[in-house]
């Protein structure tokens, strides 16, 4: 497999598509604006380490959304935020991705994976729960500002025909696609593999953007900054406690670490704007409604109180002027 289509030139999908290109894959990007697809071709991505340095710069085809058409030559990986999933992409997502095709999903919080399932029948939906961090610094510039990781996994069974007879090669047809996409992700550079607790990893994901994303989007600090006054640290420990014992009436199994592990998130990411603090920045909806504001909804479903994580939804959500459509 040497090619990969990626949707969306925004932080993670620069990150995806430089690092695979210099890696020597064909990466075809779609943006929403013709603007940035013009500069992309003309100028190609240039990825720079968490210092600034250049680390290379490397060609890919971008197009216009609105003009892709289906892609047939490798996964396909969908790094858009969670407020850019409207009807219309799922339209050209159904036009884009063939029958039979993988389309890896790479957003944060919850919700979307069914939908999209939903939306795109027969076809392979793998999840990609990340722990990379970059930074957007224009439309063909990026920088790497954390290392991290990236578990892979199915969420349940979406996939082709449900009859029992063929639930077997259903599992190996899964098991390969997941495989092709970890072998791609791993030849970038990134540490990437298969988790067999992938609903694990989704929740203990969510736990930490929930702590992060709006503590940092509401402090205007980066990752790195939440952990230098004992103010925040405590501010931060109210709302893990809170997140963390919600997720576990809904299923966390993990007891010990996750809050140095939230920590940790904060320490190899330290120089990273969260993505919630991007948007805030860029006065762009943010994913509050997926990842604090399902927590809530979590906490409702198990007559749980969340009064941290209500405020916190209410003040990003106020943070912002745009009219939510
Ligand atoms: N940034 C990070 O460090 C991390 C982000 N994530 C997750 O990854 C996902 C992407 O985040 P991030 O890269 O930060 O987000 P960005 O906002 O930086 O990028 C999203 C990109 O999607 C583009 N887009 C929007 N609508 C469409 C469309 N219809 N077709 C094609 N492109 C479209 C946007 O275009 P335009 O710029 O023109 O608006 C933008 O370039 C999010 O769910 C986030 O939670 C996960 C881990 C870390
Ligand atoms: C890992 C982290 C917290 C990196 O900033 C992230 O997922 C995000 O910004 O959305």
């Amino acid at each position: 497999m040497s090619a990969v289509g990626v949707i969306g030139g925004g932080s993670i999908g620069l990150l995806l598509a430089g690092k695979l290109s210099a890696a020597g894959y064909d990466v075809t990007i779609w943006t929403r604006t013709q603007r940035q697809a013009d500069d992309l071709n003309r100028y190609g991505i240039t990825l720079e380490d968490p210092t600034g340095m250049t680390l290379h710069q490397s060609r890919v085809f971008a197009v216009h959304y609105t003009e892709a058409t289906f892609f047939k030559h490798g996964p396909i990986l969908l790094a858009v935020k969670q407020t850019a999933l409207t009807s219309e992409l799922y339209k050209q997502l159904a036009r884009t991705v063939p029958v039979g095709g993988s389309l890896v999903l790479f957003q944060n919080g919850i919700g979307h994976v069914e939908r999209l399932q939903q939306e795109l029948p027969n076809r392979h939906i793998v999840v990609a729960v990340t722990t990379e961090a970059a930074l957007r610094l224009n439309g063909t510039t990026v920088r790497h500002t954390g290392k991290g990781e990236t578990q892979l996994g199915e969420w349940g069974s979406s996939m082709i025909d449900q009859q029992e007879n063929q639930h077997t090669n259903r599992l190996v047809d899964s098991r390969k696609t997941i495989n092709d996409v970890e072998g791609v992700l791993q030849e970038a550079g990134f540490t990437a593999f298969l988790s067999n607790q992938l609903r694990e990893a989704v929740m203990r994901k969510l736990l930490v953007n929930a702590v992060i994303n709006p503590l940092t989007a509401l402090l205007r600090v980066t990752n790195g900054d939440l952990i230098v006054t004992d103010e925040r640290i405590a501010l931060m420990h109210s709302l893990f406690t809170e997140t963390f014992v919600i997720l576990q009436a809904h299923g966390l199994k993990e007891q010990q670490s996750l809050w140095q592990w939230v920590v940790q998130v904060c320490e190899q990411t330290k120089d990273n704007e969260s993505s919630m603090l991007q948007d805030i920045k860029a006065n762009r909806m943010t994913e509050v409604d997926a990842i604090n504001g399902a927590i809530c909804q979590l906490a409702r479903q198990q007559g749980l109180e969340a009064p941290l994580n209500t405020m916190i939804t209410a003040l990003i959500q106020a943070s912002h002027s745009n009219r939510r459509e």
